[in-house]
């Protein structure tokens, strides 16, 4: 659990998304009673329900980026998914509990990474015996027994000495190329068990009994050491790593740190741009499907049950024709924080490029230098990529940020095209190189609908 302050966490945000200050502050908040709500007392604490936030603001001003970094800073179980889906043709009635099981499958992939890294160096030193014994014949008088099995073994063989000059060659990447051949598990069988709903358990049941099946069964590969080095280091590490442990803990993760961000909330409302008739009992109907989803039930997933009581929600939309007093009198009390985030300008675009870390211009100046090519990148050059994008936002489509990602493209689609012939060079991006590329789109609406 994060023990971050809100301003700490703000900070955090800082150094990625530009402005929208009030949202920033809200999830900090939200972040922050999660730790609180940890120190409370027990019966009190379970109690204490999330207040989950309601974002709006028109697309593409950095909504799931700020609710995708937070997750990432509290490594916290994260889904995106939008409320309309459930109303597409196709998914009516498919049930929303599927927004949870997804998100424990998340968690399940999460916490393994952590467990797998957590015994990456005892998997390491497994892995570098394992090679060393199918390179070298085991010294035990088994026969055929090349391929020595080093986990069943009650003591490890001291070294001789070409073990010891091997095992040095090894870790000084000499061997890398070699091909060895070694013992690997076979992989599970292609079966993927699909349970109806609510029986989601029987799927982890089914499926064990299908490994059992094909019980702890191997088959030799050959491969080079790199390769095979990175197998058996994964391999090792599945085997360290206990799968009910991951599973309760995932478990755990999902139903105290769970972020669900639920896009295009607006756009289940029944004002909602072009509704009409029969769509509008669908849409209310995936907001009386969400509603216990977000005031807290339990749902059954095949890793076992979820409580979502203390999940937090960030519901977003623009609701550029519905409003939040649209949305059924439920789910509105359920979103009590509302925050709203500013149209994206010419300066914050200027920010965006320059700013965060990891931005644009930083991306592409890295990227380019990798052929040997300095991207120079001149304040009155970014200003015009930001006055031009903002334009065409205007003139066209608003896609608030997203639209200096196509900009960018295009303005340095022929330096990227040529930059391998052109080590060396430093090229300034400027005003004039930002006006000679982006100038034929810059007056013609149709060719911007297209091409940016
Ligand atoms: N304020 C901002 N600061 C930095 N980058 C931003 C900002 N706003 C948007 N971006 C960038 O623009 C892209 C789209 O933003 P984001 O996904 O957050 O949009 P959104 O507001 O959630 O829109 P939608 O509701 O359509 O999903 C991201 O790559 C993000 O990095």
């Amino acid at each position: 659990m994060s023990e971050m302050t809100p301003r700490e966490i703000v900070q955090e945000l800082d150094k990625h998304i530009i402005g929208q200050q009030s949202a920033k502050r809200a999830v900090a908040i939200a972040l922050r009673n999660r730790w609180r709500r940890m120190q409370v007392d027990e019966t009190l604490r379970n109690e204490i329900t999330p207040k989950n936030i309601l974002m709006i603001g028109p697309t593409g001003v950095g909504k799931t980026e700020i609710a995708r970094r937070l997750a990432r800073l509290a490594n916290a179980p994260f889904i995106k998914i939008e409320a309309t889906k459930f109303t597409e043709v196709g998914y009516v009635g498919r049930d929303v509990e599927s927004i949870i099981r997804d998100l424990v499958d998340i968690a399940i992939k999460m916490t393994r990474e952590q467990e797998m890294k957590k015994v990456g160096h005892r998997a390491e030193d497994a892995a570098e015996e394992r090679i060393l014994d199918a390179l070298l014949p085991s010294p035990r008088p088994t026969g055929g027994g090349f391929f020595a099995q080093p986990q069943e073994e009650p003591q490890k063989p001291a070294d001789s000495d070409t073990r010891q000059k091997l095992r040095k060659k090894l870790r000084e990447g000499e061997l890398d190329e070699r091909e060895i051949e070694i013992e690997v598990s076979a992989t599970p069988m292609g079966v993927e068990i699909m349970a109806p709903p609510g029986m989601e358990e029987m799927t982890s049941q089914l499926q064990s009994m299908f490994q059992n099946m094909s019980g702890g069964r191997t088959r030799s590969r050959k491969l080079r050491i790199r390769d095979a080095w990175k197998l058996l280091r994964d391999e090792e590490a599945a085997k360290m790593v206990n799968d009910e442990d991951v599973k309760t803990r995932a478990i755990t993760l999902v139903e105290q740190n769970g972020i669900v961000f639920l896009d295009e909330i607006d756009k289940v409302t029944q004002r909602s741009e072009g509704a009409s008739g029969s769509a509008d009992v669908s849409r209310e109907g995936v907001q009386r499907d969400l509603l216990p989803l977000v005031e807290g039930s339990t749902v059954s997933t095949k890793h076992g049950m979820v409580r979502t009581d203390h999940i937090l929600f960030i519901a977003s939309g623009a609701f550029h024709l519905a409003k939040p007093s649209d949305l059924i009198p439920e789910l509105q009390g359920r979103l009590p924080i509302r925050v709203e985030l500013d149209a994206l300008a010419v300066e914050e675009f200027v920010r965006i490029l320059t700013e965060p870390d990891a931005s644009l211009t930083e991306q592409y100046t890295a990227l380019l230098a990798t052929e040997g090519v300095t991207l120079a990148f001149t304040p009155e050059g970014i200003e015009q990529i930001a006055r031009f994008a903002w334009e065409v936002n205007e003139r066209t489509e608003n896609i608030g940020a997203r639209r200096l990602h196509t900009v960018m493209e295009r303005l340095l689609e022929e330096i990227s095209f040529e930059a391998a012939d052109r080590s060396g060079e430093t090229i300034s991006v400027d005003a004039a190189l930002v006006d000679k590329h982006l100038a034929d789109l810059a007056g013609d609406d149709d060719l911007s609908r297209y091409i940016l």
